[in-house]
């Protein structure tokens, strides 16, 4: 798809953004009065000092007091408690974030454990629900497939520059979490939240990211029914002008902003791996779900063996749930087979991949190209028992008796009591990974799992869930949730200025992970703790951009990464802001 020049020059070469940034990393604005106090980016409220408020224009306009940020953030954060329910806090503080980011930032750094659940995923899912309902200002790009050729426009009126963007994610809200279809709010939603997780946890500097709900339609009945509904009220568009939307939206994206990484979020699994097929040999881009998740489920399967035993080349897996995010893990886990010796067969024949129609057999119609690989012989399995298509979960868990049960179905208790009991009964300490999201969606909840092997299963979700006590051991439940990895991995693309996101990158990501945990405690978790993201990311980010350097796809002089790393994370204080 082309584009015409006229369309996506910038309108008038002014700073749409209403600012531009100093070398001393200050603010100066053309801006006066309410437009400086109406911006995100540059309103300090109460903490703007007396020469800022005359310079820009603002006395009378806020309170006299001058207030510090934690001041600030002690006011914000009472107002936060005050909030009755998780989805009321998810909105103040989205309305916070459209007052003032750094205050925001402040408050999410400051209570990360507390305020990730309301910000991100669980409570995510609730919000991007009721996202018409909810409505108040716009938050991201909105692209629609309706005005394909108005994509480069819609990035020109943000005004900003070519070297302005590092970041941009992109959904098309087909599959949200476990959710399904959620349309244009989905797109923003989703976006918006896993950006706030990349500056709350690596420090992506808020002001140099874009979100973007390409809203290619819906076939959500009851959003195409709810007069509220703010997206595109027809069918998703499919096929080549679906494509072409997509194409569209990369070339522009690109061409306007050619050192930001592209990442896909949430994308269906007819999209979401033919999407990265597509442009990851050509682009710096990131699909989070395939990629980001098989490599924090690798990363807690490191621990799992170092705590089983078992190496990688002797595990049985069943993978149930064989999606983006469930072939996307199962890649990385039969890649990680091979590096422990394997032959690229023997390792696949070593995963059993379970979906709705049962045990997938290479006899079955209808198999998704990415499950082909995966598919068992019939042969193999002409004894066992069927379940009107294939062999169901119980049945393959008796045959196989697996060492890992992950779950990416979004099958909500689909991991029994008594197919937990009978896996445990075949293997000494079962690798069990519940990750579907969100609570409503998860296959077991852990304290269940515990209970049912008798402290014995090793046990990792996607939902941050709290310890669980049993016989006198506490449990830390690892959260195998790739907002442990996704932010590091930004953080390292962005310092080394990626050309690609390799599958070396990923590797080194879930490896530095992995390391960071003494898993040897009786009860101790398979991945760090939340409260540790920021250590997490900047770790992770090291690894990666060592090995982007490595690898010859760096853009910028890495140096001495550990030190980069550090210098290029934001964090959430006040810069100066000056009149221009
Ligand atoms: N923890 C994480 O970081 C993380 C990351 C990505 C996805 N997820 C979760 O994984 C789940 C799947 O996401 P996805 O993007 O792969 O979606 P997807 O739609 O691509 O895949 C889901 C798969 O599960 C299958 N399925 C549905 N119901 C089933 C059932 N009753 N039995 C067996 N299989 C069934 C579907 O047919 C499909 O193949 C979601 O809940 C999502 O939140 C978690
Ligand atoms: O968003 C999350 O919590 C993880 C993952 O990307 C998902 O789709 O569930
Ligand atoms: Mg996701």
């Amino acid at each position: 798809m082309t584009m015409s020049p006229a369309k996506d020059a910038r309108p008038d070469g002014a700073h749409h953004r209403g600012f531009a940034e100093d070398p001393d990393g200050g603010y100066v604005t053309p801006g006066r009065g309410l437009t400086v106090l109406e911006n995100p980016l540059l309103n300090k409220g109460t903490a703007f000092s007396p020469r800022e408020r005359e310079e820009l224009g603002l006395e009378g306009l806020v309170p006299p007091v001058v207030e510090t940020l934690e001041e600030q953030a002690r006011r914000a954060y009472a107002q936060y408690l005050a909030q009755p329910t998780d989805l009321l806090k998810n909105v103040h503080l989205t309305a916070l974030r459209d007052r003032n980011e750094v205050l925001f930032y402040r408050l999410l750094t400051d209570h990360l454990r507390e305020m990730l659940p309301i910000v991100y995923d669980p409570t995510i899912a609730q919000a991007i629900e009721g996202y018409s309902q909810e409505y108040r200002r716009p938050g991201g790009v909105y692209l629609s497939i309706d005005d394909a050729e108005g994509v480069g426009h819609a990035f020109a009126n943000l005004g900003m520059g070519p070297g302005d963007v590092d970041l941009i994610v992109a959904s098309d809200a087909e599959e949200i979490l476990g959710i399904g279809d959620w349309g244009v709010g989905g797109g923003a939603g989703i976006a918006t939240g896993k950006l706030a997780v990349y500056t709350a946890a690596a420090g992506i500097d808020p002001a140099r990211v874009i979100a973007v709900a390409l809203d290619v339609g819906t076939d959500n009945e009851k959003l195409l029914n709810d007069p509220l509904y703010v997206g595109n009220r027809h069918s998703r568009v499919r096929g080549r002008r679906y494509d072409d939307f997509v194409d569209a939206y990369v070339s522009a994206a690109t061409r306007m902003f050619p050192e930001a990484m592209l990442h896909w979020e949430d994308f269906g699994p007819s999209n979401g791996r033919r999407i990265l097929s597509r442009y990851t040999g050509r682009i710096s881009t990131f699909n989070d779900d395939m990629q980001g998740t098989g490599a924090i489920v690798l990363a807690a399967m490191l621990g799992a063996v170092r705590v089983t035993g078992t190496p990688m080349r002797d595990q049985r897996i069943i993978v149930f749930g064989a999606g983006t995010a469930g072939i996307g893990i199962a890649d990385q886990l039969r890649d990680a087979m091979v590096r422990d010796g394997l032959s690229p067969e023997e390792a696949t024949r070593r995963i059993w991949a379970v979906d709705r129609q049962g045990l997938l057999t290479g006899d079955m119609p209808g198999l998704r190209d990415f499950q082909v690989p995966y598919a068992r012989p019939a042969a193999e399995v002409a004894g066992w028992a069927r379940d009107g298509g294939g062999a169901g979960l119980g049945e393959v868990v008796g045959r196989v008796r697996p060492t890992m049960l992950l779950g990416t179905s979004t099958a909500h208790g689909a991991f029994t009591e008594e197919i937990v009991r009978a896996m445990a009964a075949g293997v000494e300490r079962p690798v069990i990974f519940p990750i579907s999201n969100p609570t409503t969606r998860i296959e077991a909840m852990p304290a269940d799992l515990i209970r049912w092997t008798g402290g014995r299963a090793l046990v990792a979700t996607g939902i941050p869930v709290g310890p669980v006590t049993y016989h006198g051991v506490t449990y830390a439940i690892a959260q195998a949730n790739n907002a442990l990895l996704y932010p590091g991995l930004g953080l390292g693309v962005i310092v080394s200025r990626a050309r690609r996101v390799s599958d070396g990158m990923l590797q080194a990501a879930a490896e530095a992970v992995g390391g960071m945990v003494d898993v040897t405690a009786p009860g101790a978790s398979l991945l760090p703790q939340v409260d540790d993201l920021r250590e997490v990311s900047a770790t992770v980010a090291v690894a990666v951009a060592r090995k982007a350097a490595e690898e010859g796809l760096a853009r910028a002089e890495v140096g001495d990464p550990v030190e980069r790393v550090q210098e290029t994370m934001w964090r959430p204080d006040y810069r100066p802001v000056r009149a221009a």
